[in-house]
């Protein structure tokens, strides 16, 4: 069972209503029995770093994960500010983040040059796979995905990137550690593209 982890951020039904499309048993849910028997974990998340980090923190949930991810390796995927909360911490608050990841989340400055380029970077865009991986096997050639955000993961660690994504610089839109996976994109917002991703998350790791 996978189970999208209910911090009461983000849009989780869109998630479930896409699990449910490729026929994965799922849940969202913030209560300890129902995440330590899942399989896999959804790290949803819409919106700000600091509430993000908060709300994990009043509903208890960072010990817990900590468990489940880092000593019993359960794969988890991070979408969106859920992949940012993966990280050390970001420049959009002064929370410290899960710190499972070495990263930062800085914001896009783009020099005059690129003023056409607005924050948030919001729209289709396309990814390039810099590393195979379980979770991007099988991406048709077109495909693409759908971003909203104004900070993008910046790694200290480049062999994590998995796939990045060009919006002025090039960025990580894909990241992956062992058991841990971010996406920058929604794959939820995402039509099939989105769901071959959540497919092979549900099938793989
Ligand atoms: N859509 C989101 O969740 C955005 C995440 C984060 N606030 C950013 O702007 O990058």
């Amino acid at each position: 069972m996978i189970a999208v982890i209910d911090y009461s951020v983000g849009n989780p039904g869109s998630i479930l209503n896409m699990l449910r499309k490729i026929g994965a048993k799922a849940e969202l849910s913030a209560d300890e029995k129902v995440l330590s028997r899942a399989n896999k974990l959804i790290l949803p998340g819409v919106g700000a770093f600091d509430t993000g980090m908060a709300n994990l923190r009043v509903k208890n949930l960072i010990p817990l994960l900590d468990e489940l991810v880092m000593k019993k390796e359960i794969p988890i995927l991070g979408i969106c500010l859920g992949m940012q909360l993966l990280g050390k911490g970001s420049e959009e608050g002064i929370a410290e983040g899960l710190g499972w990841l070495n990263f930062t989340s800085v914001r896009f400055k783009f020099v005059e040059s690129d003023k056409k380029l607005k924050v948030p970077h919001m729209g289709w865009n396309n990814i390039f796979v810099r590393r195979s991986s379980l979770l991007l096997k099988e991406l048709s050639v077109d495909s693409r995905y759908y971003f909203v955000h104004s900070y993008y993961a910046h790694p200290n660690e480049p062999q994590i990137i998995l796939a990045e994504t060009s919006y002025g610089i090039n960025f990580a839109s894909v990241l992956q550690k062992n058991n841990i996976f971010g996406v920058q994109f929604h794959p939820e917002k995402s039509h099939r593209f989105g769901l071959q991703l959540l497919r092979n998350f549900a099938e793989c790791c």
